[in-house]
C-alpha cells in the first residue's frame, strides 16, 4: 500500500496515558489534598493496568473537618480522572448526617456516575467557623444522594401554557356594562373614570352592587382573587350614602350628612396591611364626597390619636377586630348605634385566626346599641331599619358557616355570573371550589431539599436575568426567621465570594478579613439580620449589569410602622425587585405590578395557596406563580393545585420544571444544556452561600433558627394535606444544606427532632417522653415561645389514640392559628 505521507505518532508519554490532572481553585491545602487523592488514584489505576492487585482501602465515610481540613472538591471536568470502574472511591466522601445508603459509586440524577470525591467544601481560610460544641460540619455534594422524583411529568406538563387565556377577574367588556347601569350616579362613576381610572364593571362588581344598591339583605360575596371585591361591597355603601346625604339636603334636615351624623359602617379585615389598603380605596372614592369621613383603627397604632379621631366623628371605620373590641369597651365617643353596614373582608381569615369572640362581642354590641336607638326620635331619613353584613373572601367554607351563624341572616349568596366572559360555570360543582383567576400560568418545580436553595438563586436570576421580564416577584416562605435568613442572603455578599473563588493566594489569606469588610458594598453592610430595620437593600446576586434588583422583606415580626413603609416602598419601586414574605402578604393585599410569586414554602392550606398566587394576574392583568415542592409525597399535592379549576376536563393546566432545567436555565448563560456546567456553578453558588454564611457567627445563628423554625412551620400543614407534607418524611440533613449549614440538625436542638445517635427511624416530629418545656424556645426576652407539639402516642391503632391524635391536631390547628395570628400582629 502507498505511502499516503501520514505520520501517526502513538508514541506514549513518560507519565503513561493517564494524565495527572492539575488543579485549581481551593487554597494550597485543598489542592493537595485532592492532588494525593489523584494521585492514589492514579497508582491503583496504573497497577490495575498491569495487571497488579489493589489492596481494597477501607475509607472512613464521614468526614469531619475539624480533624480534617476538606480538599477542594475534585470536580468532574475533562482534566478530572475517570471514575474507576470498579466502584473504589478514590477518596473519602463525605456522609450526610443520617444518610445510611449505600457507600459505592454514586448514580447521579441523569443515570450517569460521579467519583464520590472530596465533598464540594472549600473553607476559606481566615473565615470563622461557628461550629456547634464538639459537633462535627457534615458535608455532603449537592448532587448526590438526591431523592428521585415520584412522578414521571406529563408530556402536557413539559411544556409552558403560552396560549393566550381569557381573563376571568378583568372588567367587563359590553358597552351595556356600566356603573350606572348598576345604580351607581353619575357623579360617583364619573369621578370613578375620572379619578380612578375604573370605567366598567368587573363580574363580581355587576353582581355585588346590584344586589346591595337596592336590597338590605346580608350578602356572602365569594369570587377569585384580584376581581375587584374591595369595591364590590365599598361602592354600595358609599352609593347608599350619598343618597342618605342628598336626601337630608332635600328634606332640608341638615346641610349633608356630616362627620358628626354618625357611624353608618364598619369594615373588618384581619390584618393591619389589608385594613389599610382598604382604607386608602375608600378614601379615594370618597374625594367625591368629601363631606363624609373614614379612618382606620387597627393595632399598633397609637390609640390616643385613635380616640381623638373618633371623638371629632366618623362615618365609615376600617378595622382589625381586637383593636376595635377595645374601642367598644373604652372609647366612649364610639357610638355603634348608627351602623347600618357591617363588611367581614376575608372572613373566613378572621375566623382562621380565632376572632369569633370578637365578632361575637361586636355584633353583640352593634345589636344592642341599634335596640336602644329603635325609638330614638332624631332618626336620620333615608337610615334603613335593619343593618346589613356582607362577608367577603375568595375561599370561603366550614368556618364561615359558623360565622354566618354569628352575624349573618338569610344571606344571599353573591358570586359571578356564569355566563359572564371568562368565568367558570359552576352548576352541579361543589359549591365550595375555588379558583384562581384562569388567565394565571401556574408552574411546579421539583427540586431535592439539598438543590432548594440554589435553585431559588437560579429561578430567581433568571426571573430577572432581562429587564422588564419581571418587574415584581414575591417569595411566600414559611416563617418570619426563614424569610430574615433569606432576605440577608440575597442582599448578601454572596457573588464577591463567587468571585473570589479562585483568588486562593496567600496574601489574600492573611487579609481576608479586611477584605472582606472593604468589598462589602455600602447597602450590604446595612442588611444585617440582626437589624430588623433593615426592610430593602439592593441584592447583587440577582442585579445584572443593566440593572439593580431590589430585595425586600415583610413579616409579622417587624414593627408595624416598618411593616407600612416596606410595602409602600415595595409598592413605589419602578425598578425590578422581590418580596421576600410570610403570610403577612398573602391575603387581600394588592401590590401593582406583580408579575411572579413564588411559593418557596408550599402555603398550609390549598386556600391559603390560592390567595398567595393571586397576588398576581390581578384585575385582568398576566401572571404567573410557580410552587416548590420535593420529591416524594409533595409531588401528589399537583394533583390538589389542578382541581382548583373544575371546569375542565383535565383541571388547570400546570407546568412540570426540574431542579437540573432550573439550574441550567438560571447559572448556564450559553442556553445550551450542559450538565457539568450547571452542576459546577451551582457548587460553586452553594459553597459561596456556605461560606458567606460560616464566615458570620450571627449569620450562623440566623441560618439555624431559620431552619429550625422552617421545620416547626412544616408541621404545621392542615391536617388534610399532611399526608402531602409530611415531617416525618423530611430528610432534615439534607434540609439543612438549604439553610447553608453543615452540622447535624440533631446537634441543633430542632424542637421535636429526636437527638442523639440512632435516628434511624428519622421521625422528627415523634417527642416521645419529652415535656412541653423541652421543647419550648425562648425568645429574646426569654418568655417561653409558642411551640407545635407534635407527639403522638405509640399505640396509633387504638381507638384512644385515635381520639388523642385527633385532640392533638386540634391543638395543633389552634396553636398555628395563635402563631398566625401573633404573626400578624393583629388587632
Ligand atoms: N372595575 C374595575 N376595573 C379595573 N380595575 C379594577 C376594577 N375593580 C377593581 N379593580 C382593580 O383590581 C385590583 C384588585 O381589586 P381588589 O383588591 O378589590 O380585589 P379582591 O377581589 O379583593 O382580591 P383579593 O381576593 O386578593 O383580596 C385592584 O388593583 C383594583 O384597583
Amino acid at each position: 500500500m502507498a505511502d499516503d505521507g501520514m505520520l501517526l505518532n502513538f508514541s506514549i508519554p513518560d507519565s503513561g496515558i493517564l494524565a495527572r490532572p492539575s488543579f485549581k481553585g481551593g487554597n494550597w491545602k485543598d489542592r493537595l489534598t485532592a492532588k494525593k487523592a489523584a494521585q492514589n488514584w492514579h497508582t491503583k489505576a496504573s497497577a490495575r493496568l498491569s495487571g497488579e492487585t489493589v489492596p481494597k482501602k477501607i475509607v472512613d465515610n464521614a468526614t469531619d473537618v475539624n480533624r480534617t481540613e476538606l480538599g477542594q472538591r475534585t470536580r468532574r471536568t475533562s482534566k478530572s480522572p475517570e471514575l474507576p470502574e470498579t466502584g473504589e472511591r478514590p477518596v473519602k466522601r463525605a456522609r450526610v448526617s443520617g444518610d445510611f445508603r449505600p457507600k459505592a459509586t454514586e448514580k447521579t440524577d441523569s443515570g450517569d456516575f460521579r467519583p464520590q470525591s472530596n465533598p464540594a467544601v472549600t473553607r476559606r481560610p481566615g473565615e470563622k467557623q461557628d461550629v456547634p460544641k464538639g459537633g462535627k460540619q457534615i458535608i455532603s455534594s449537592l448532587f448526590t444522594y438526591n431523592p428521585a422524583s415520584t412522578t414521571k411529568p406529563k408530556a402536557s406538563e413539559r411544556r409552558p401554557d403560552d396560549a393566550p387565556l381569557e381573563p376571568s377577574n378583568a372588567p367587563l367588556s359590553s358597552e351595556l356594562d356600566t356603573f350606572t347601569s348598576l345604580g351607581i350616579s353619575t357623579t360617583l362613576a364619573a369621578h370613578m373614570l375620572n379619578k380612578m381610572e375604573l370605567k366598567a364593571p368587573t363580574a363580581i362588581q355587576k353582581a355585588a352592587i346590584a344586589q346591595l344598591v337596592k336590597d338590605d339583605s346580608d350578602a356572602f360575596i365569594q369570587a377569585e382573587t384580584g376581581s375587584g371585591k374591595t369595591l364590590a361591597y365599598l361602592l354600595p355603601i358609599v352609593q347608599r350614602l350619598m343618597e342618605i346625604s342628598a336626601n337630608m339636603k332635600k328634606r332640608k334636615v341638615d346641610e349633608n350628612v356630616q362627620r358628626n351624623s354618625g357611624l353608618f359602617a364598619i369594615i373588618m379585615a384581619p390584618t393591619r396591611e389589608l385594613s389599610k389598603q382598604i382604607a386608602l380605596v375608600l378614601e379615594k372614592l370618597l374625594g367625591c364626597a368629601h363631606w363624609l369621613v373614614a379612618t382606620t383603627v387597627i393595632g399598633g397604632e397609637k390609640k390616643k390619636s385613635e380616640k381623638a379621631r373618633l371623638r371629632k366623628g366618623i362615618n365609615i371605620l376600617v378595622a382589625t377586630p381586637g383593636r376595635l373590641v377595645d374601642h367598644l369597651e373604652h372609647t366612649e365617643a364610639l357610638d355603634v348605634s348608627n351602623v347600618r353596614w357591617l363588611v367581614l373582608d376575608e372572613g373566613d381569615r378572621l375566623m382562621e385566626l380565632g376572632f369569633e369572640q370578637e365578632i361575637q362581642k361586636i355584633v353583640g354590641a352593634l345589636n344592642l346599641r341599634m335596640r336602644a336607638k329603635k325609638d330614638d326620635k332624631l332618626k336620620i331619613p333615608g337610615l334603613p331599619e335593619k343593618r346589613t353584613t356582607v362577608l367577603c373572601s375568595a375561599t370561603m367554607k366550614m368556618d364561615v358557616e359558623r360565622l354566618g351563624q354569628i352575624s349573618l341572616k338569610d344571606a344571599v349568596h353573591i358570586r359571578a355570573d356564569p355566563s359572564e366572559k371568562g368565568q367558570v360555570e359552576n352548576e352541579g360543582k361543589d359549591d365550595q371550589s375555588f379558583y384562581a383567576p384562569a388567565q394565571l400560568k401556574q408552574s411546579y418545580a421539583v427540586v431535592a431539599p439539598k438543590l432548594r436553595l440554589v435553585s431559588l438563586m437560579s429561578f430567581l436570576k433568571r426571573a430577572f436575568a432581562r429587564k422588564g421580564s419581571v418587574m415584581k416577584a414575591i417569595v411566600f416562605i414559611s416563617c418570619a426567621d426563614s424569610v430574615d435568613f433569606h432576605f440577608d442572603m440575597l442582599t448578601g455578599d454572596i457573588e464577591q465570594k463567587l468571585k473570589k473563588k479562585d483568588e486562593e493566594a496567600k496574601e489574600d489569606e492573611k487579609d481576608d478579613d479586611t477584605q472582606e469588610k472593604k468589598k462589602k458594598p455600602k447597602a450590604l453592610q446595612q442588611a444585617d439580620p440582626t437589624k430588623l430595620s433593615v426592610t430593602n437593600a439592593e441584592s447583587p446576586i440577582l442585579s445584572t449589569k443593566t440593572h439593580t434588583v431590589t430585595a425586600y422583606r415583610l413579616h409579622g415580626s417587624l414593627q408595624q410602622s416598618l411593616r407600612t413603609s416596606t410595602l409602600a416602598h415595595f409598592t413605589k419601586n419602578k425598578e425590578p425587585s422581590v418580596l421576600i414574605a410570610t403570610d403577612v402578604a398573602s391575603r387581600g393585599l394588592d401590590l401593582p405590578n406583580v408579575d411572579l410569586v413564588v411559593e418557596f414554602d408550599p402555603a398550609f392550606a390549598r386556600e391559603d395557596h390560592l390567595h398567595r398566587i393571586g397576588r398576581t394576574a390581578r384585575a385582568g392583568r398576566d401572571g404567573r406563580a410557580c410552587i416548590f415542592l420535593m420529591p416524594g409525597c409533595e409531588e401528589g399535592y399537583v394533583d390538589i393545585l389542578k382541581s382548583d379549576r373544575k371546569d375542565t376536563e383535565t383541571g388547570v393546566h400546570i407546568s412540570r420544571q426540574d431542579a437540573d432545567d432550573i439550574l441550567n436555565r438560571g447559572l448556564v448563560t450559553s442556553g445550551v444544556v450542559d450538565k457539568n456546567a450547571y452542576m459546577d456553578k451551582a457548587t460553586d453558588l452553594q459553597l459561596a452561600i456556605e461560606r458567606w454564611a460560616l464566615a458570620s457567627p450571627s449569620r450562623l445563628e440566623a441560618a439555624r433558627r431559620a431552619f429550625q423554625s422552617h421545620i416547626r412551620a412544616y408541621a404545621t400543614h392542615v391536617a388534610d394535606e399532611r399526608k402531602y407534607f409530611d415531617i416525618k418524611q423530611l430528610h432534615l440533613g439534607h434540609l439543612a444544606k438549604a439553610f447553608a449549614l453543615r452540622e447535624r440538625p440533631s446537634g441543633m436542638k430542632v424542637p421535636g427532632l429526636r437527638t442523639g445517635a440512632g435516628r434511624g427511624d428519622r421521625t422528627p416530629a415523634k417527642i416521645r417522653g419529652a415535656t412541653k418545656e423541652s421543647v419550648r424556645e425562648r425568645d429574646k426576652e426569654g418568655a417561653p415561645k409558642k411551640i407545635v407539639d407534635l407527639d403522638l402516642p405509640d399505640t396509633q391503632d387504638t381507638e384512644e389514640a385515635g381520639k388523642m391524635r385527633k385532640a392533638i391536631r386540634a391543638r395543633e390547628k389552634f396553636m398555628r392559628h395563635a402563631g398566625m395570628a401573633s404573626e400578624f400582629n393583629l388587632g
